[in-house]
């Protein structure tokens, strides 16, 4: 059995990050860390309340602290999901290239609509127009979502079982070609 690096998913709002995270580290039989939680479960409260009382910023300064805790002090290897914005700074983008296999979920911004629409937990959504907010972080964020994936894996249309099989096809297929080449 080769033995697989952490696997970190990244992608927006909606994306299926934290669904897909989950069906994989259940087949894959490792560990799931959904990024959102461990922030919550550190601070005592809700990412609305961190959001509320200590802005985006103090939001994505315990996101930061909480990913290079939890990936780098990691023992085995595991599934993690991260929230939408973890790209936004590079420091998160050097961990995640270094430290991880990174997937990519790609959602189109009609998707990532949907899918958000019956959730009041995402603060960045709750200011204004979701459609006209998703499509200005997906402007900003796609390309660096690309900059740090291993792999880039479509979710539109997917049923998330399905989904979650291809993402373990492409793993799988990626460091099977890893240990041919190395
Ligand atoms: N491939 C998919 N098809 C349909 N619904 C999905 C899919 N992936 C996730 N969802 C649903 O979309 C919502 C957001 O999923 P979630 O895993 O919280 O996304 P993220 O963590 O990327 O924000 C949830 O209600 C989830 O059940
Ligand atoms: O895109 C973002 O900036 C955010 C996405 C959220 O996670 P999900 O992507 O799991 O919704 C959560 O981290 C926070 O509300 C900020
Ligand atoms: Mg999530």
């Amino acid at each position: 059995m080769i033995k697989a690096p952490n696997i970190i998913l990244v992608g927006p709002m909606g994306a299926g990050k934290t669904t897909i995270g989950r069906l994989i580290s259940q087949s894959m039989g490792k560990e799931f860390y959904d990024l959102d939680k461990v922030i919550e479960d550190n601070a005592g409260a809700d990412i609305p309340w961190i959001f509320e009382r200590e802005g985006e910023e103090g939001f994505r300064r315990r996101e930061t602290h909480a990913l290079s805790a939890i990936v780098q002090s990691d023992t085995g290897d595991c599934v993690f999901a991260t929230g939408g914005g973890i790209v936004m700074r590079e420091e998160n983008r050097d961990i995640l290239r270094d430290n991880a296999l990174v997937v990519y979920l790609y959602a189109s911004v009609a998707q990532q609509l949907y899918r958000t629409s019956k959730s009041n937990h995402r603060p960045l959504l709750q200011t204004g127009d979701p459609k006209a907010i998703l499509k200005k972080l997906f402007e900003v964020r796609d390309p660096l979502y690309r900059e740090v994936a291993t792999l880039i894996i479509e979710t539109d249309a997917r049923h998330p079982r399905s989904v979650a099989n291809r993402v373990l096809d492409a793993i799988r297929r990626h460091l099977k070609m890893e240990t041919t080449v190395s």
